[in-house]
């Protein structure tokens, strides 16, 4: 039926490297090019992560060159995934935190694996640093406001029976039947005529999407401010560092 899986790989962690971030948007661009593709499953090959979401070694350190060549990237592929006409179907097989979850929440249906320590959301206040107005914006589009700012502030990771119960998943399932769930929805959705379908897509997201294509110039100025202050290097680094101990 045309439908290609996206499998993330970039072990142990999937986080969303330059090369990860420019590699995807060309497969999706290619995909949307061929014709004979209408859908697409996005998921990952690493057992137990669908993604740690953006690449925090791309954020830290680095020069202003580095993260503004870094945060166009991130915008161009939300813009590729929020605004496809392909089908996009996440088969979330694992703990997708942050930029993980924002991929996801570009899908247009959400499939999670029950397996409580599979927690998602977008928990950037925890790492000391805010979701830029696009995250937020596509957080609510799929929860409410309510639950989203709430969610947002507390920086909250919601376990399977919870993103359901809040609507930031559409179906939990028991973990071997995420594909072939994934595969039937797909299915059902591939039964809609393709024009009636993309067009409505587009008249629900394209003015969330054109908010950024507006400014995305002065997105990446602001990223560049905040991403350079010497609190937040700091803050990231701290958090690095956290999750590198954890081992030892
Ligand atoms: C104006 C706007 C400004 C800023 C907006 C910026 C927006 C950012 C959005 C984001 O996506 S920030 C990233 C948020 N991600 C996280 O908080 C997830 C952090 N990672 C974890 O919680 C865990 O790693 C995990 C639950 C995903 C997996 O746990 P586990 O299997 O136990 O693996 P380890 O924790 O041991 O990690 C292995 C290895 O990978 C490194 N790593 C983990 N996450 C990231 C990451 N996001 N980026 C880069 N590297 C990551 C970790 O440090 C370990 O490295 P080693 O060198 O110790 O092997």
């Amino acid at each position: 039926m045309g439908v290609a899986v996206i499998k993330l790989k970039n072990p142990p962690v999937n986080s969303l490297s330059l090369e990860v971030l420019t590699e995807f948007v060309i497969s999706l661009e290619k995909l949307e090019n061929d014709k004979t593709f209408r859908g697409v499953i996005v998921t990952s090959d690493c057992p137990g992560i669908f993604s740690a979401g953006l690449d925090l070694t791309e954020m830290c350190g680095k020069s202003q060159a580095h993260y503004a060549e870094y945060w166009r990237a991130v915008q161009e592929l939300w813009l590729r995934l929020y605004l496809s006409n392909l089908v996009l179907i996440a088969a979330i097989n694992g703990v997708s935190p942050a930029g993980g979850c924002l991929m996801s929440l570009t899908c247009d249906y959400r499939v999670l694996a029950d397996n409580p320590k599979y927690n998602m959301g977008l928990n950037e206040t925890l790492l000391g640093i805010v979701a830029p107005s696009w995250f937020k914006d596509t957080l609510v589009n799929t929860v409410g406001h309510r639950t989203a700012e709430r969610a947002l502030q507390l920086g909250l990771l919601f376990p399977p029976a919870e993103a359901l119960r809040v609507g930031m998943v559409d179906q939990v399932v028991p973990e071997d039947q995420v594909h072939s769930t994934a595969l039937s929805v797909m299915a059902q959705w591939l039964a809609v005529p393709d024009h009636a379908r993309q067009l409505t897509k587009n008249l629900m997201r394209k003015p969330t999407a054109d908010r950024l294509v507006k400014q995305r110039d002065a997105d990446i100025q602001y990223f560049l401010r905040f991403i350079s202050r010497d609190s937040i290097q700091k803050s990231l680094r701290v958090y690095l560092d956290k999750l590198r101990q954890k081992k030892g």
